[in-house]
């Protein structure tokens, strides 16, 4: 893989933005077993609960759960792959969450949230390790 010019002044400048790498199962209703923080102002969840999530109520569940790490008001960003069916990584292939865009909307509303914003982005990443149909890109707020 080619690094662009500006990865290593990302790198550092994220490097020095983490202060902590806490370890968190989101089948758990708590999910930071061995932590206790702050409710956080904002989440983040890139591609996870697709891959984590072998049925709609998991994932339902899972939502919930890391749900409980936020604070009323602060907001999820949410980064899925649509209509997933698997992904590839070696010589494995893995099952994923097969989710479509009012499947997703309504999962995110029934774990508290009003949601923001929604952008669906018809771009697939660019290798046949991973089949699915998009990246939606969601935006809510806890209530
Ligand atoms: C497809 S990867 C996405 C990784 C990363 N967020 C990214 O954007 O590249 C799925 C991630 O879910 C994590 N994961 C699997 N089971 C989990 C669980 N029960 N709770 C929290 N994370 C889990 C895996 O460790 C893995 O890092």
């Amino acid at each position: 893989m080619k690094l662009s010019s500006t990865e290593p002044i990302k790198e550092e400048k994220l490097r020095r933005t983490v202060k902590q790498v806490l370890e968190c199962d989101v089948t758990k209703f708590d999910p930071l077993t061995f932590a206790s923080l702050p409710p956080a102002d904002c989440l983040l969840m890139c591609y996870s609960l697709v891959a984590t999530c072998k049925d709609l109520s998991t994932y339902r569940a899972a939502l919930r759960n890391f749900s409980s790490l936020l604070k009323p008001g602060g907001h999820l960003l949410m980064v899925t792959t649509m209509k997933c069916s698997h992904f590839v990584v070696g010589q494995h292939k893995f099952p994923c969450l097969f989710l479509e865009k009012e499947v997703l909307e309504e999962a995110v509303k029934e774990a508290g949230y009003d949601i923001l914003q929604f952008e669906m982005s018809p771009t697939c990443h660019a290798n046949n390790l991973i089949e699915h149909e998009g990246i939606s890109y969601l935006l809510a707020a806890k209530g």
